[in-house]
């Protein structure tokens, strides 16, 4: 089977499928090329400095009260103050989304992803990324920017699973992937400058 403009295997693909099939979450190491992640955090970081980043508070189809439950920047990688890289990184994600259509028949029609910039201080509070007017969001996927993240500086993603919390480290490299209507999840307050890519996977386009 080919897989045109992709950084990941044929056995890293069936690893995620299989674990989302199973458990609705699969974590990724190492799915797209340090390259790519390198130039997505030089890409996220040149954008964070022009002040390019809006708060998520005051972005689309949220709620007035979003500023009280996450502290995020965001900027989607389809806006044209993105560089290539994010061009790059939507390529790879709608290629992921054909190959995971193929292997779980989830009829996935459309992915859309922003970067994410949380500030010291800023997290998520616990919600689910499906939103209870709009179910169009089927899978979600966060890919971590950040270089040397150490425990002590928080920011950790906390998955709310039948048997417990499961806490992934924001470190570069890895990425999360999991069912949008079902797992609840928070970012813990980060103390440094945490950079991120999150991206959704929709069954229809709604915009
Ligand atoms: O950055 C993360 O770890 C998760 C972000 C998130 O939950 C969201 O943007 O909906
Ligand atoms: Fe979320």
């Amino acid at each position: 089977m080919t897989s045109p403009a992709s950084d990941i295997t044929e056995d890293a693909l069936q690893d995620v499928a299989e674990r989302l099939a199973d458990s609705g979450i699969a974590v990724g190491r190492n799915l797209f090329s340090d390259a790519l992640l390198n130039d997505l955090l030089d890409d996220a970081r040149s954008l964070a400095a022009a002040g390019t980043l809006r708060s998520a508070a005051t972005g689309r189809g949220t709620g007035k009260q979003t500023g009280a439950l996450r502290g995020d920047a965001t900027l989607w990688l389809d806006d044209p103050a993105c560089g290539p890289a994010a061009t790059r990184f939507l390529a790879e994600l709608d290629t992921l989304r054909q190959r995971l259509n193929r292997r779980l028949l989830l009829g996935l029609s459309e992915v859309e992803a922003h970067y994410a910039l949380y500030p010291p201080g800023a997290g998520y509070a616990r919600h689910r990324d499906r939103f209870r007017d709009d179910d169009a969001r089927v899978l979600s996927l966060v890919c971590y920017l950040n270089h040397d993240w150490p425990p002590e500086a928080g920011g950790q993603l906390r998955l709310h699973l039948p048997d417990g919390a499961r806490d992934i480290e924001p470190q570069c490299g890895t990425t999360v992937i999991f069912l949008s209507a079902d797992i609840e999840h928070e970012v813990l307050p980060a103390m440094r400058e945490r950079y991120s890519i999150a991206a959704w996977f929709r069954q229809r386009p709604v915009r």
